[in-house]
Parts: structure tokens; sequence; C-alpha cells
């Protein structure tokens, strides 16, 4: 199976823990696709009913076309499951998201939400985070001083293009700036740098957040428990 395959088989076995009557988070992505797919299909066949929060336009896009209720994050007072894709997990189920620059919406309805799911092909499963770049969100105001700040850490900040070499913005309008870190040995101590820097609106190491990860393999879906 190539890795699309895989996703796939992860966001299928994924949809089994939507409850009727859930309020979902909706992550974002290429595996998230086949996860709202999957969800509406649930919602037409078994007539489940849930309201979905999103955490981007192009999730929230595709669950409208497909006719999955959708609410904003400011119009409820809970979240009762958010399933995402991740970029990297590692085998104490710390994580980088962010790939597709929605790390900071991506949080915000993560860490209101009682519970996560990251679904992931296998090739996402990692020993120690950091062979993937870190995504972060910096704000334009001052933002080549941020990058200054990072370069003299020896966090290798490099900013984020399109192909047409434009930089890119996130939903917010700010810019992404990647850092090639290497091996993260201390994620803990990195995020709290990173939350301290002014003009980082949000990183994409998402750290005691997930609670279960649902891995598409060669041989089917695998439920890993966080056990938190
Ligand atoms: O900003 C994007 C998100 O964090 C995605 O969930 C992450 O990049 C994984 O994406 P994909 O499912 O396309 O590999």
């Amino acid at each position: 199976m190539d890795q699309s395959a895989l996703k796939k088989v992860a966001a299928e076995r994924a949809v089994d823990f939507v409850e009727d009557g859930m309020t979902l988070g909706l992550g974002t992505g290429s595996t998230v696709f086949f996860l709202v797919e999957a969800i509406a299909r649930r919602v037409r066949e078994e007539h489940l009913h849930i309201t979905g929060v999103s955490t981007s336009s192009r999730t929230e896009t595709q669950a409208k076309e497909l006719g999955i209720p959708m609410i904003g994050i400011d119009d409820t007072d809970h979240i009762d499951l958010t399933i995402d894709g991740a970029d990297e997990i590692d085998r104490h189920f710390q994580g980088i998201k962010g790939g597709g620059a929605a790390h900071t919406l991506e949080k915000m309805v993560a860490t209101t939400s009682a519970q996560n799911i990251w679904i992931v092909d296998s090739s996402k499963l990692v020993d120690t985070l950091g062979a993937f770049p870190l995504p972060t969100e910096v704000i334009p105001f001052g933002h080549t001083q941020v990058e200054r700040r990072l370069a003299a850490e020896g966090l290798n900040p490099v900013w984020r293009r399109n192909d047409a070499g434009e930089l890119v913005t996130t939903h917010n309008g700010n810019y992404v700036l990647d850092l090639h870190v290497g091996k993260i040995a201390h994620p803990h101590l990195l995020a709290q740098f990173l939350d301290a820097q002014t003009g980082i609106l949000e990183h994409g190491l998402f750290l005691d957040i997930v609670n279960k990860v649902v891995v598409g393999t060669e041989s089917g879906a695998e439920v890993l428990n966080a056990g938190r």
C-alpha cells in the first residue's frame, strides 16, 4: 500500500470512535480528508447527529459540502473528541504538527477537546522527534528579528515558501518559520523556550495532548493508547 492508502486505513478505523451526539473537532491535512469522507458517510447512512468544529477553511469547506453540520469554536462550550493528523509522533506520544501550516488553529481545538485521537500512516512513528522540521507561526511585524533570535540559538530557521517562492501565510496572515533542529532530545524545554518568544504565535510541538493514535499499517489499523 502507498502512504495515501495507509492514511485512509487509519482514518476509516478512527471513525469508529465517533459517537452520536458528539461535538467533534476536525483536523486538517490529507489524512483528515479521508476522515471527513468517512464521517460524512456515517452521517448519511446512520443518521448520526454530530456537530463539527474545524481547524482550517479546507476542512470546513469539505465537511460542509459533504453535509456535516459545522459550528465555530466560539459557538460551543465543549468539544468531545478531536481527530487530526500528525507529522511525527515519538514513543512517548509527543508530536509535531503544522506541516500544512494549520497548527495554531489545530492546537486551539485540540486543547479545548476532552479527547484527542491522531491518525497517521506508520512512517510518522519515530523514536525521537525532529527529523520533520518544527513549524512555528510568526507574526509579520518583526519577523526577521524572530528569525535572528532563533538562528542565534542554533535552531536553523527557514521561512516556508510556496512553489512560486512567496512566503507561505497562515489562516491568521502570519508567516511560517520551520526550525531544522535535528533530534529534539527535550521537547518540553524547547516548547517552553518557543512559548516565551515574542512574535511566535504558536509552534508545532503538541505535548501531552493525544490520548490515542490510530496507525495505518500494511496489515490494517492499529490503535495505540497513550495512557493519558
Ligand atoms: O498543519 C497541518 C497539520 O498539522 C496536519 O495534521 C499534519 O501536517 C499531517 O498532515 P497529513 O495528514 O497531510 O500528513
